[in-house]
């Protein structure tokens, strides 16, 4: 034992030595070796330890000099994956207008279960007439154990609870009225597979008279050759024989990260009381659809959302991944509901492959989803992402069309479109950037039936907005004096349920009355819900207490005359400040994407970083969502310098106000914000004294072989004309200049210590783009740490692999960001 510790002991000493030399030395003169290589000379001798590691047993790659650090950091964090997260609620109405009564999904991270778990929590709310309202919880939450989905019916007097299998076992849909179990139907995986419920193809939708449900699910099996002791059997049989085997069959292209082991996305309606259920038909498997909701009475009672298989840049028949990607061409369809008689007779004829039983609505527009009715059925209202496909960027400025619903439901082809919101280029400062808009809820319409309530992203805030289809006016609804960000949960009639939060303050409910104001404009006084869930514990809440926290707007340095109005805009970054900031570490922050956004909503891994002591500078650079269109594409084509200098700028803005210690910045992104991350500490070797990178974009030419979205490499390479040169083999030349554009172009100069965090079933950017740059690191002998999570895809969200991955940063960052 003892031996072992002296060599411990000698460890660390070498390590204080080192430091204290570094010390003494840095303060010198500027050609004193850096503190990274004294300390890499010392650490590096930490490969000797190794087997002290296993003799100690201590996990490999365990710093044992950060022994406690792990510990104590483990267990706040442990506080941090407490605290519940607010999912979707529904409001139902009561015969007497001054209560109603309302259901909100909570969910928790059960790291021993590496899952998360739902549950349901009620509430009866009453109003008083004088715009007071109060919550009555119900004293426990009930767990969705096994429940995929939970649907209630439009009037609230019934509620689907969707049990997808896990194995070959039937679907189950649980038809619950008030106080019992209504029906029960058990769906054969003949019949289909899974429901979707990934909020995307996602849809289960109810008749408004309550009798049917048609809903998204995966295709059946699709028939595979099979073999016997005989060789090839002409006529495949369904039941399990044992001397037979199936075989793989041609492969067919998928929908790419996260849908890799679905099957294709069909459209089903089922019968609630018989149980019965039918498939669409005239829904050829070329289109994989979603979305779906139910129309008012017409012959054509379902409408969805389709994206056709051929959706490449250059409409070749191929899938490309889909998710975080909205520049997927898709349009609304129209299709027979197929209990309807007719409809029978229709199918056959679709049977001889004529798909006139469905109808294209929105043949004119790239882009449409978000399908909802308005309350009269006059208006088919929905959300496009046009600039998002015309362009080629994987997201964009939303806008809003509408299609006036033919009376007598007759559907004769596509209809002409009519703008309600624009997409907006260049937005006045402080002024509506435009629709960013993730998702509407099932019901978003006020009573005066033209007034949709949503939340959209606006700069580095989320709002509810409203927004008036006949008008095309928007308005604010939320808070305007605000940095924090504001969410639509629910509406009770005119009045809004709503979450509020901040990067670091756990979402509060609110119930907003809506008052009218002398100019007729609609306002809502907000009032904040004493919530359900458990206070902060003393120990967060001490960490957190003293934090400031604003959203600073950042000036353009030396912008090019070619740049249009909107891209010289100023950009955002959201600074979370420790009460002394200018003697605290700090870690820079950057988003994936490109074309997504950090918001100033809660994020707890973020709330865990500044518990820990360090300033947070969340960078939304331009390209970001929420900033107008012409800010988000000024970004294409300059990936890696415009970006990148973005951060520079905003570090260096906070940097002369004096708020941060330059000494000791450190930096963390994912994906796009990992490709930033890794240009940084190459691009500017002296800023960051530590780095954490998820599943980095570090080799574009690496990637684009490999990836699930090659044209992503060459739409953010070579910017618009990136969509006209796409191929699936790019020349050398292309090779070469998306080399050069990678951070791994500039690997020789980087000397920061890097963690990477990786996930070993990615499909979007391939362990093998970060593998490459942690070994080339190692190979220069720059500190690194790799963590790779076998069963993670891109996001890396399993419970456990988001706990350990910001144990790992907090560790890190906290060993060299120390002074
Ligand atoms: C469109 C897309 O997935 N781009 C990736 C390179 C990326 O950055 N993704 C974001 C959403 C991420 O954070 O993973």
């Amino acid at each position: 034992m003892v031996a072992i510790c002296s060599g411990i002991q000698s460890y660390y000493s070498s390590i204080a030595a080192a430091a204290d030399i570094y010390r003494s030395v840095s303060s010198a003169c500027a050609c004193a070796p850096t503190r990274g290589s004294l300390l890499r000379r010392s650490i590096s001798n930490s490969k000797v330890m190794a087997s002290d590691h296993a003799s100690q047993g201590l996990p490999s790659g365990m710093d044992p000099s950060m022994l406690d650090e792990y510990a104590s950091q483990s267990k706040l964090l442990q506080e941090f994956f407490k605290i519940p997260s607010i999912g979707k609620a529904w409001i139902f109405n009561s015969k007497n207008e001054n209560t109603s009564r309302a259901m909100v999904s909570i969910g928790q991270s059960d790291l021993l279960a590496n899952k998360k778990r739902n549950f349901l929590l009620n509430s009866h709310i009453s109003k008083s007439t004088s715009k007071s309202v109060s919550f009555q919880w119900s004293p426990f939450p009930i767990e969705m154990n096994g429940v995929s989905a939970v649907v209630p019916s439009p009037s609230g007097e019934k509620l689907l609870l969707v049990r997808n299998a896990e194995d070959d076992s039937p679907t189950k849909f649980e038809i619950w009225g008030p106080c019992q179990l209504e029906n029960e139907i058990h769906i054969a995986q003949s019949i289909h597979g899974s429901l979707y419920t990934d909020g995307w193809f996602e849809g289960i939708s109810w008749n408004q008279e309550e009798t049917f449900i048609a809903y998204v699910a995966e295709e059946p099996p699709q028939p595979k050759p099979e073999f016997n002791g005989s060789g090839y059997r002409k006529e495949a049989s369904s039941q399990k024989d044992c001397k037979s085997w199936k075989g793989q069959g041609d492969w067919e292209d998928d929908w790419g990260e996260t849908y890799s082991k679905k099957r294709i996305p069909a459209l089903f309606a089922a019968n609630i009381s018989s149980g019965e259920v039918r498939a669409v038909n005239g829904i050829t498997r070329s289109l994989s659809v979603g979305q779906v909701i139910w129309a008012p009475s017409s012959s054509y009672s379902l409408v969805f959302v389709a994206w056709s298989d051929d959706n490449g840049f250059q409409e070749t028949p191929r899938k490309l991944g889909i998710k975080y990607c909205y520049n997927r061409p898709c349009a609304l369809y129209a299709a027979p509901d197929p209990f309807k008689e007719d409809a029978d007779k229709q199918s056959t004829d679709s049977n001889q492959g004529d798909t006139t039983a469905i109808v294209k609505l929105t043949a004119e527009l790239s882009s449409a989803f978000f399908p909802r009715f308005s309350p009269d059925g006059k208006y088919l209202v929905f959300i496009s992402a046009k600039s998002s496909v015309d362009s080629g960027a994987h997201n964009g400025t939303n806008s809003m069309h509408k299609i006036d619903w033919p009376a007598d439901g007759k559907i004769e082809g596509s209809f002409s479109v009519n703008d309600v919101v624009p997409i907006i280029a260049s937005p006045q400062l402080g002024c509506f950037p435009g629709i960013y808009c993730s998702g509407l809820l099932r019901f978003p319409w006020l009573s005066d039936g033209r007034t949709m309530i949503l939340s959209s992203y606006w700069g580095s805030k989320e709002a509810i907005l409203s927004v008036n289809v006949a008008s095309g006016e928007v308005l604010r609804v939320s808070p305007q004096d605000s940095d924090y960000s504001w969410n639509v949960l629910a509406l009770d009639n005119n009045n809004i349920l709503a979450v509020s939060s901040s990067l670091v303050t756990p979402p509060q409910i609110y119930y907003g009355f809506e008052a009218s104001q002398i100019d007729k404009s609609c306002h809502w006084d907000w009032q904040g819900i004493p919530s359900p869930f458990p206070k902060l514990s003393d120990k967060v809440s001490s960490l957190l207490v003293n934090h400031k926290f604003s959203v600073l707007k950042i000036p353009i340095s030396n912008a090019s005359d070619k740049l249009p109005d909107g891209a010289k805009l100023p950009f955002e970054a959201i600074f979370v400040s420790c009460k002394d900031s200018a003697s605290s570490p700090t870690i820079v922050v950057l988003h994936g994407g490109p074309h997504s956004v950090y918001p100033s909503s809660y994020s707890k891994s973020l709330a865990f970083l500044h518990a820990q002591g360090y300033n947070l500078l969340v960078v939304n650079y331009r390209g970001s969502l929420g900033f107008g269109e012409e800010a988000l594409q000024s970004l294409p084509g300059n990936i890696g310098s415009q970006d990148v200098n973005d951060v520079l700028t905003a570090l260096e803005f906070v940097i002369k106000k004096g708020l941060v210690d330059a000494s000791r910045v450190a930096v963390v992104g994912g994906s796009h914000g990992g490709f930033l991350t890794t240009h940084l500490i190459g691009q500017a070797p002296e800023t960051f004294v530590a780095a954490a990178a998820r599943n980095p974009v570090c080799n574009l030419s690496l990637m684009v072989g490999t990836t699930d979205i090659p044209e992503w490499c060459f739409l953010e390479i070579y910017g618009k004309e990136g969509k006209s040169c796409f191929t699936e083999s790019p020349s050398a030349d292309m090779l070469t200049q998306f080399y050069q554009k990678s951070p791994i172009s500039h690997i020789s100069k980087v000397k920061t210590p890097t963690l990477f965090l990786l996930g070993a079933k990615d499909l979007r950017v391939p362990v093998s783009n970060g593998l490459q740059y942690a070994r080339t690191l190692k190979e220069r002998k720059v500190e690194t740490k790799t963590i790779v999570f076998p069963e993670d895809m891109h996001g890396l969200d399993k419970p456990r692999s988001d706990y350990e991955s910001f144990l790992n940063i907090g560790v890190w960052f906290k060993k060299y960001t120390s002074k």
